[in-house]
């Protein structure tokens, strides 16, 4: 039985969410503000501490990293230049060690976490019906919402699915206005008449749903099993008050719609990075978020959400670890810090 027994349940926990503590983010501005280095001095750093420490107690000991990997219908439209089975076959890869996110989450000291939802079979095809039905999207929240750790301080999400950056494209455009072509981009490597295929599949998906729902019912008509996990264990990640790092276009379009259900609906969340795929930046402005890092990267799986965990690590041994100018002063005797 799926934790969210109905669209109205699930709206219900989407619109009535924790809110950061400010008091604690003001305690922490006015440490800062008292460090030995000039103010301002490690600009997002700063910015980062006081994001996180708005949520729970300023220590890192466990992140992880969620990766919901799912199929989708719209690959009959061939929006892919990959078969739908190399979905099953990265997970394996990803069980076996092999995959980039692997390597990635070790650097980052991060416990990764594959998850398959529904068996990697396939979504309904968008262009002619909607992704999921009302059961199956409740059922894929609730499997994303229970599957975030009972544990953890920060939580990376990741997703892979062959054929996902047109759903996410669709959604996009359902979710924020503009056509197929101001949404698709290159994905895992298209060519031109493959980039014209998956235009033409987004435009024939909105004229079949239209964008008049609410965002939740616009998640189930066009994302897909793994969106709608990701969904879910964002909107779990904030009724438990623990901090989100997005990966790029996929992960932010399948959360995106937590936005749009209540105002601050994604203020416990970052965007760890631009993805290179075209969009990503339209997106991250449509939700007035910067993302951190600016390295390229179009390979989805949770690579930029890792690559962005030792910076909180490190904005919180900062913030933890330096001395204060008063710290110095009393340690040398006199010599106090202090501008001319
Ligand atoms: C070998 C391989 C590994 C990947 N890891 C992530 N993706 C990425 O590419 C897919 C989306 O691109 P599209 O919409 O064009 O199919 C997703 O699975 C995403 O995670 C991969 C894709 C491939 C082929
Ligand atoms: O940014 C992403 O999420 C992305 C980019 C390319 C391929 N798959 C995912």
């Amino acid at each position: 039985m799926s934790r969210f027994r109905s669209m109205d349940a699930l709206s219900h926990a989407c619109h009535n969410l924790p809110q950061p503590d400010n008091g604690a983010r003001a305690a922490i501005r006015a440490r800062e503000a008292i460090l030995t280095k000039p103010q301002g001095s490690l600009g997002t750093l700063e910015d980062l501490v006081a994001w996180f420490g708005s949520w729970r107690p300023l220590s890192l000991d466990t992140a992880a990293l969620c990766v919901f990997a799912g199929n989708h219908g719209v690959l009959a439209q061939g929006v892919s230049s990959w078969p739908g089975s190399v979905t099953a076959s990265m997970v394996g890869n990803f069980d076996r060690g092999g995959a980039a996110i692997n390597q990635l989450a070790r650097c980052a000291d991060a416990a990764l976490h594959v998850i398959p939802v529904n068996g990697l079979k396939a979504t309904n095809d968008i262009t002619r019906a909607p992704a999921l039905s009302e059961a199956q999207f409740l059922e894929a929240v609730s499997l994303g919402y229970d599957a975030v750790p009972e544990t953890c301080d920060l939580l990376a999400l990741g997703e892979m699915g062959i054929g996902n950056t047109t759903v996410a494209a669709a959604l996009s455009a359902a979710l924020f206005g503009g056509e197929g072509r101001d949404w698709a981009g290159l994905g895992a490597g298209l060519d031109e008449s493959g980039i014209r295929r998956k235009i033409s599949a987004i435009d024939r998906a909105l004229a079949l749903h239209g964008r008049d729902h609410d965002p939740l019912t616009l998640a189930r008509l066009y994302g897909g099993w793994e969106l709608a996990a990701l969904l879910g264990a964002a909107l779990a990640a904030r009724h438990r008050r623990i901090p989100v790092l997005l990966d790029g276009f996929v992960v932010t379009a399948a959360v995106a719609p937590l936005a749009l259900c209540a105002e601050d609906g994604l203020a416990h969340v970052r965007i760890a990075h631009y993805s290179n795929e075209q969009g990503h930046r339209s997106l991250s402005a449509k939700l007035g978020l910067s993302p951190l890092l600016d390295l390229a990267l179009r390979l989805g799986e949770g690579s930029g959400a890792a690559l962005a965990i030792p910076l909180v690590r490190a904005a919180i041994a900062c913030h933890t670890g330096m001395a204060s100018f008063d710290d110095v002063a009393i340690a040398d005797g006199t010599n106090r810090i202090s501008a001319r």
